[in-house]
């Protein structure tokens, strides 16, 4: 089967995790984090930070690797690089139409309550449990 391979930026501000709701052809989709393909020669954090700044027109600070992701879905295999990020300071995620409908921030609590796609729920469940150790101020 096809392979994927996708970088997502899991975003941390003092309002939580953002979490990207998928603007799809049929209309509203599933929850993601942001990001998408990566490249030929790019490497993952480049991917990353590259389709932050194209899809919510901002730019990140930090980007920690936190997991690799995989999920077969029908039609191909993701493998998906997931980032643990900060933004730089005063940026501000903006949807970009036809890619996200809408944007939330999601606190620790909230983190089972969104839609997320597939691949994201065993990923959100990881990050209730491991939250502290990914975001705590020693090592953000
Ligand atoms: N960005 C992102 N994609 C995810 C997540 N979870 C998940 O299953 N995916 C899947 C959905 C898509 O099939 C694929 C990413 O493709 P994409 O459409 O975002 O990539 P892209 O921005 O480069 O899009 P394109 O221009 O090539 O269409 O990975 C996630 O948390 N973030």
């Amino acid at each position: 089967m096809r392979t994927v391979r996708v970088a997502a930026a899991i975003i941390k501000s003092d309002r939580g995790l953002l979490a990207c709701r998928r603007a799809d052809a049929q209309g509203d989709g599933g929850w993601e984090f942001p990001g998408g393909k990566v490249e030929e020669g790019e490497s993952a954090e480049a991917a990353c930070r590259r389709e932050v700044a194209e899809e919510l027109g901002c730019r990140l600070q930090l980007a920690w690797p936190y997991d690799v992701v995989e999920a077969d879905y029908p039609d191909f295999h993701l493998v998906m690089d997931c980032f643990a990020c900060t933004l730089e300071p005063g940026e501000r995620p903006v949807a970009t139409p036809g890619v996200h409908s809408e944007l939330r921030w999601v606190d620790r609590g909230e983190l089972m309550d969104v839609d997320w796609l597939p691949a994201d729920r065993t990923l959100a469940q990881s990050l209730g449990m491991n939250w502290d150790a990914a975001f705590g101020a020693e090592f953000l």
